[in-house]
């Protein structure tokens, strides 16, 4: 079975696949610090937990922090025995072309979001993924990664108000009622809530024109859903993408005889 990694900035999903069903997954924080032995226990602990009996022979890892990748290879080789296959070496082969710029190296996540959204919707695809960050990523008619956008994402731009100013309190998202907001949280929500509407219609409605077609936008990520309830910004919502495209990196690079 394969054991696919995803770490953000902010949060590690682990999931196990058996062939193209998901069998599980976990999430945790990302902390570089924590170990393969720490992995180990929380990974294996849960997987009691649920009854779940996987022999994990082989291993994925996709990684916007770079020294969290380290301990996810002990992880692999003390545990399962295996050479993991990471996201953005040179060794893991995609199964789509990346065209941007000579010497840019692109988030692994937005590389994998992006190859999922194609075997499943096809070409001329704008896919949004609300994380840490809030990105965009285009696909072209070939399958063909083509550039995109990066924005802070919605629980940082609240965080940067908070700490930023004196008088403004930590606040979680949600949608307000009103744009017209009658206290601190509800103009802070109503500041970020509808900027992240208008943001997200104007970069697609931009990405669009820009490339001449019509494309399908679809999103992935925590808060997605939240932003899809009130505007009509997205053409289908994804909740686990990043996982389908770790799923089929791993089977591309398996078809081409790639053992990491
Ligand atoms: N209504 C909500 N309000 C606040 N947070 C939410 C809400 N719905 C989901 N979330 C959060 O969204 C997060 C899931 O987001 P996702 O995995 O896409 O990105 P992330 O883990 O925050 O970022 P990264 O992948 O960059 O580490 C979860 O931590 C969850 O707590
Ligand atoms: C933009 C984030 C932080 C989104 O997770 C990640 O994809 C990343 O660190 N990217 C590196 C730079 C780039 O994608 O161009
Ligand atoms: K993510």
């Amino acid at each position: 079975m394969l054991l696919a990694v995803d770490c953000g900035n902010t949060n590690t999903v682990f999931a196990l696949w058996d062939g193209d069903q998901m069998i599980g997954h976990w999430r945790t924080s990302t902390e570089w610090q924590r170990t393969a032995d720490q992995y180990y226990v929380w990974l294996s602990t849960l997987m009691n937990l649920q009854g779940i009996k996987a022999q994990i022979t082989d291993m994925i890892i996709s990684s916007t922090v770079p020294r969290v990748v380290f301990n996810l290879r002990v992880l692999s080789d003390r545990y399962f025995n295996t050479r993991p296959l990471v996201v953005g070496k040179p060794e893991c082969a995609l199964p789509v072309d990346v065209r941007v710029d000579e010497g840019t190296t692109v988030g692994p996540d937005r590389l994998v979001n992006t190859v999922a959204g194609y075997e499943k919707y096809g070409g001329d695809l704008i896919v949004v993924d609300f994380g840490t960050a809030t990105t965009f990523d285009v696909v072209a008619a070939d399958g063909a990664y083509v550039g995109g956008v990066i924005a802070p994402g919605v629980n940082l731009s609240l965080e940067a108000l908070h700490h930023a100013a004196a008088a403004l309190p930590h606040v979680d998202i949600s949608k307000p009622q009103n744009v017209i907001g009658t206290n601190t949280v509800a103009c802070m929500q109503s500041g970020v809530f509808w900027g992240y509407v208008g943001l997200v219609r104007e970069i697609c409605d931009r990405i669009k024109a820009e490339s001449g077609v019509p494309m399908k936008v679809i999103s992935t990520g925590g808060l997605a859903p939240l932003f899809q309830q009130t505007a009509d910004l997205f053409d289908a919502y994804e909740d686990d993408l990043t996982m389908q495209g770790l799923r089929r990196i791993h089977e591309h690079n398996k078809d081409i005889g790639n053992h990491a």
